[in-house]
């Protein structure tokens, strides 16, 4: 075998943008970068395992053992249910990450991508986006973030409706597609892991007017995502299904049309499906979500919670810095210190080869 080395890159996204609740995502330039190397074993030494490194936001956190990692976890997954029970030997892996952790912005999205990418290339698998797409919704049952961090831009999905063999594939606990511990040496993993089912998310990217950036106001504290869909109630009125589905409907060809239209935009990015229960968890959330509009702030287009927060996603064309200073006055009577970013919205994860 000869010396491999390649870099994959993956965007940070928002999920939801209001009323869009697990079905819109938008990619976003912060990016999980891996620079990922594989040495031939130089003859008479005994292959190294895995070397992970690991820079930027989340390396205070993040395990650096790769059955405990969730990129490796992924990558994995992928290469086992190919027939290959483990990492190539001398695998050196280093992660770049510029999203931080557990803030509503994609990043247990961003790594599971980065995983099934990682899985693709290591196992030079050439599998279809589509193929790494089920992969990724066998950890992340969510589509919303997957998607748009894989393909880029604003993007609407769904997860199709499986027959029941499939369903139950589709919905093994995740402990059993991500076992944490590999074997002990000279023992197997026992059950092979669980395939997905194929073709399970589709998608399709909306049009984004080039004139539109998201500022995103990272609160300073984490919250999972776990933890956000556990105050969520499991099931709705029908009002207030109708009230989102509405806005959804305007809301994807709103954010298309040039100029962007701010009393169209503002109104069709509200929700009442996960933001009002999710107030209980992010103090100051409806505050900054009602007294920041077009009217008092011209060039903001809307506002909303970023995926499941605590960041508060604001759409805008300019008036950047007083929108997210004023969201910063009013988190701050909540005793809680944000940071801001104005972000672009960029393509989705690529890989790129390096020498052979
Ligand atoms: N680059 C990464 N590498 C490994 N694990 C990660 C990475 N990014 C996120 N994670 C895992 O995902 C968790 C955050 O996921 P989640 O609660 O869904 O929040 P987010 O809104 O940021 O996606 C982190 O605590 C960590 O366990
Ligand atoms: N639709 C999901 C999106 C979660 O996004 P994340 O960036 O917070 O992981 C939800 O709202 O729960």
């Amino acid at each position: 075998m000869s010396q491999r080395s390649f870099k994959i890159r993956v965007p940070a996204t928002s999920a939801n943008i209001g009323p869009g609740f697990d079905v819109v995502g938008l990619s976003l330039s912060l990016h999980l970068t891996l620079t990922v190397s594989i040495t031939p074993p130089s003859p008479g030494s005994p292959p190294s395992p895995p070397v992970i490194t690991y820079s930027g936001e989340g390396a205070d956190e993040v395990p650096l053992d790769a059955y405990k990692n969730l990129t490796t976890r992924v990558a994995l997954y992928v290469l086992r249910c190919h027939g290959i029970a483990k990492f190539p030997a001398n695998l050196k892996i280093h992660a770049e990450n510029e999203i931080p952790f557990g803030r509503g912005l994609g990043s247990s999205g961003a790594a599971v991508i980065a995983g099934a990418l990682l899985g693709n290339e290591l196992g030079e698998l050439n599998l279809p986006v589509e193929r790494m797409l089920d992969f990724a919704l066998m950890v992340e049952r969510h589509p919303d973030n997957v998607t748009a961090a894989l393909v880029g831009g604003f993007v609407g999905s769904y997860l199709r409706e499986l027959d029941s063999a499939a369903t139950e594939a589709a919905s093994v606990p995740l402990s059993e597609v991500l076992p944490e511990y590999p074997p002990d040496a000279g023992e197997s993993w026992g059950m092979d892991p669980p395939q997905p089912p194929f073709g399970i998310g589709h998608y399709v990217r909306f049009g984004w007017s080039k004139s539109i950036k998201a500022i995103a106001i990272i609160p300073r504290f984490e919250l999972s995502t776990a933890k956000a869909r556990e105050v969520l109630p499991t099931s709705y009125s029908r009002k207030d299904l109708v009230f989102n589905l509405q806005r959804l409907a305007v809301l994807t060809t709103a954010l298309a049309q040039d100029p962007p239209d701010p009393e169209l935009i503002y109104e069709a990015m509200k929700d009442k499906i996960h933001q009002p229960y999710r107030k209980t968890l992010i103090p100051g959330l409806p505050e900054v979500t009602s007294n920041i509009t077009p009217s008092t702030h011209p060039g903001l287009l809307g506002i909303c919670l970023s995926g499941a927060g605590p960041t508060i996603l604001a759409l805008a064309t300019s008036g950047f810095e007083k929108i997210a200073e004023d969201a910063r006055a009013i988190f701050k009577t909540k005793d809680i210190e944000v940071d801001w970013k104005v972000l672009e919205v960029v393509g989705g994860s690529s890989v790129s080869k390096g020498g052979n």
